[in-house]
């Protein structure tokens, strides 16, 4: 098989708070075109490492490149980062006063106010019926949808500018199994048909059963493994032992065998 190329490259990251070190010397790539899951414990900085890759974190030391954009040291430009990107955040965080629409339509706002508002209204549509949304719903407020649709209106909005890579942060959490399954779906669907990246960081052992071409084990404030996770599996790290050789990783690899997935 070809080698794939690298869309995200981190070196020697560096992430530091008052005394706190978060990341020190941490390495990472990506692959194009792969569901990445990002694991660790709790507080290990897997939201920081999210943060930082997409310029929103201005780390100590270190360089990260996206798509051959330099984000830090810093030299692309917000606007330049932002064209090729769609981020989901943990709280989905919809616009409460605004519509469906409304929100899907806030990023080509932002960045193309050239567009008038048919195409606007248009591209709206369009990326909802992608998220697995019916058209009724770009006229509802958030607060009429349910945890699960609020999600794909997010991932809608993620997706209005064309990105070629999405940041999931624990986009599954707060769903129902079976909603956490139809999610999976959709991004592995995004995946195949669109050609996206996916930076996934999640605790949702379904969710990296299911999805994930790759996994990425964050401890020690390093990436300490990232491959697939078979391989993971058998790394013996005390951490991935308690997190896939317990009660609740051996039931999620068993699901996934008893579904037939590889
Ligand atoms: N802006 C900030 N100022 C100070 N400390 C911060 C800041 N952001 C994150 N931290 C600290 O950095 C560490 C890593 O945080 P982060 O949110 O990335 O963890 P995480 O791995 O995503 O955790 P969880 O799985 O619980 O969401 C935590 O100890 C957190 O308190």
């Amino acid at each position: 098989m070809a080698e794939q190329k690298n869309v995200i490259e981190v070196r020697d990251l560096k992430n530091q708070f008052g005394k706190q070190v978060v990341h020190d010397d941490l390495d990472l790539d990506v692959r194009e075109r792969e569901i990445l899951g990002v694991v660790g414990g709790s507080g290990t900085g897997k939201s920081v490492l999210l943060r930082s890759i997409v310029g929103l974190q201005t780390p100590k030391d270190g360089q990260i490149h996206v798509l051959g954009r330099q984000i830090f040291p810093r030299k692309a430009t917000a606007r330049e980062i932002n064209e090729d990107i769609g981020i989901l955040f943990q709280d989905g965080a919809l616009f409460s006063s605004m519509t469906v629409s409304e929100n899907v339509m806030a990023p080509l706002r932002e960045h193309h106010p050239e567009i008038g508002d048919q195409l606007a209204q248009e591209i709206a549509g369009m990326k909802l019926s992608l998220s697995g949304l019916s058209e009724g719903v770009g006229g509802k407020m958030p607060s009429e949808l349910s945890g699960g649709m609020r999600k794909r209106v997010a991932l809608a909005r993620a997706m209005a500018l064309d990105p070629r890579i999405l940041f999931l942060d624990e986009p599954t959490a707060g769903l129902d199994p079976i909603g956490a399954a139809r999610f999976d779906e959709l991004i592995i669907s995004l995946k195949e048909n669109l050609g996206l990246t996916i930076f996934m960081v999640t605790h949702d052992l379904d969710s990296l059963n299911r999805a994930c071409d790759r996994v990425a084990v964050l401890a020690e404030k390093k990436v300490i493994v990232n491959a697939s996770l078979d391989e993971v599996r058998r790394s013996n790290h005390p951490w991935i032992g308690e997190y896939f050789g317990g009660p609740r990783g051996r039931a999620a690899a068993g699901a996934n065998l008893a579904s037939g997935a590889a």
